[in-house]
């Protein structure tokens, strides 16, 4: 019998991108919701208590809305909100942090797709933490660059709009009250002392993620070896040569990719790290399918571009 898979949300930017990964696989029993009842909580009821997995694509009050409307034991939950990232008996879905989250994610019938800054800078800062390269009470910033879509239909609408007002030519920096959502699943996955200063950009282009780390005062040959080291033999994170990219990369280079590449820059004492991916691929839909893929026990690449 072939899984049963349902959408929450499949009209969205997420949604969509997960339909687009799963619609020409065999191996799947994708559940259609009427377009008419795609928000009628009757009907999403039915379709979240039939499925085996389930993909949450919805703003965070609707996502926890849909978790209480399964009253079974099978069905398993895939959450691509903020909403369950840092709670009890959800495991955090980036696999290759470690055996453990891997594992958690294979078992789990809860399973928190990681938000998109948080996936950069956690790419980075995780494994420079669990390699003792960085401490958890080091002060840390980062800066990072997303395209439109990562704000959903509405931001996609006002980039796309005909009379699009003179600020979004322009790139925009947010987050301006140092309170981002993403920064408690930063802190709590890294297990930091304090969030990091973040300081997300958005700018006009449709997908594509820098997500940047500055280190004031670590070698950038130990920061490069730790990381290598981490990730080696890891199929959707990797790390590239020594100082590829210089002297210049773009924030829209993995758009369409599901994998995700760091790359580490230095100059004596100062380094930097920057994960380039795509927010709707190992940001959102592609990191989605892939904890999927793991939750069946197929191959995590399944259905992925890498
Ligand atoms: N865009 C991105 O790059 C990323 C997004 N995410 C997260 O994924 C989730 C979805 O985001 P995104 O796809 O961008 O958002 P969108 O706004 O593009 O899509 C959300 C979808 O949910 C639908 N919806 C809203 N309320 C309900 C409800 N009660 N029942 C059923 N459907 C509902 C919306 O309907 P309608 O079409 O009528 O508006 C829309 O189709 C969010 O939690 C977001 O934070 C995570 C990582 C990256
Ligand atoms: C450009 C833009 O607005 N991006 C969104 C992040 C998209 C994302 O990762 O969303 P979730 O955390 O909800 O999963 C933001 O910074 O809030």
């Amino acid at each position: 019998m072939r899984p049963k898979i349902y959408i929450d949300g499949k009209e969205g930017t997420t949604g969509l991108q997960i339909y687009e990964r799963l619609g020409a696989r065999d191996d799947l029993e994708l559940l259609l919701i009427d377009e008419e009842k795609r928000k009628d909580t009757e009907e999403r009821r039915k379709f979240l208590n039939a499925a085996d997995i389930v993909f949450l694509c919805l703003p965070d009050a609707a996502a926890r809305e849909a978790v209480s409307l399964i009253e079974n034991d099978h069905t398993r939950v895939i959450d691509a909100s903020t909403a369950h990232r840092t709670a009890d008996g959800w495991a955090y879905g980036f696999p290759e942090l470690s055996d453990d989250h891997r594992a958690a994610i294979q078992t789990s019938t809860r399973v928190a797709n990681p938000g998109c800054h948080a996936t950069g800078f956690i790419a980075s800062v995780y494994p420079l933490v669990a390699h003792g390269v960085l401490s958890a009470t080091d002060a840390l910033t980062c800066f990072s660059l997303t395209g439109y879509s990562g704000g959903g239909k509405k931001m996609i609408a006002s980039y796309e709009a005909e009379d699009k007002t003179n600020d979004l030519y322009a790139p925009r920096v947010y987050g301006l009250n140092l309170q981002h959502k993403h920064l408690p699943e930063m802190q709590k996955v890294c297990g930091l002392a304090t969030p990091p200063v973040f300081c997300p950009v958005v700018d006009d282009y449709y997908k594509g993620m820098a997500t940047t780390v500055m280190l004031p005062d670590h070698n950038v040959h130990i920061v490069w070896q730790a990381l290598s080291a981490h990730y080696a033999g890891q199929k959707m994170v990797k790390v590239a040569p020594l100082g590829e990219g210089a002297p210049m990369i773009s924030a829209n280079t993995f758009s369409g990719r599901d994998s995700l590449t760091l790359y580490v820059h230095g100059h004596r004492s100062q380094t930097i790290v920057t994960a380039l991916f795509d927010n709707l691929g190992k940001g959102a839909s592609g990191a989605a399918v892939q904890n999927m893929n793991l939750m069946l026990g197929l191959d995590e690449t399944t259905g992925l571009t890498l």
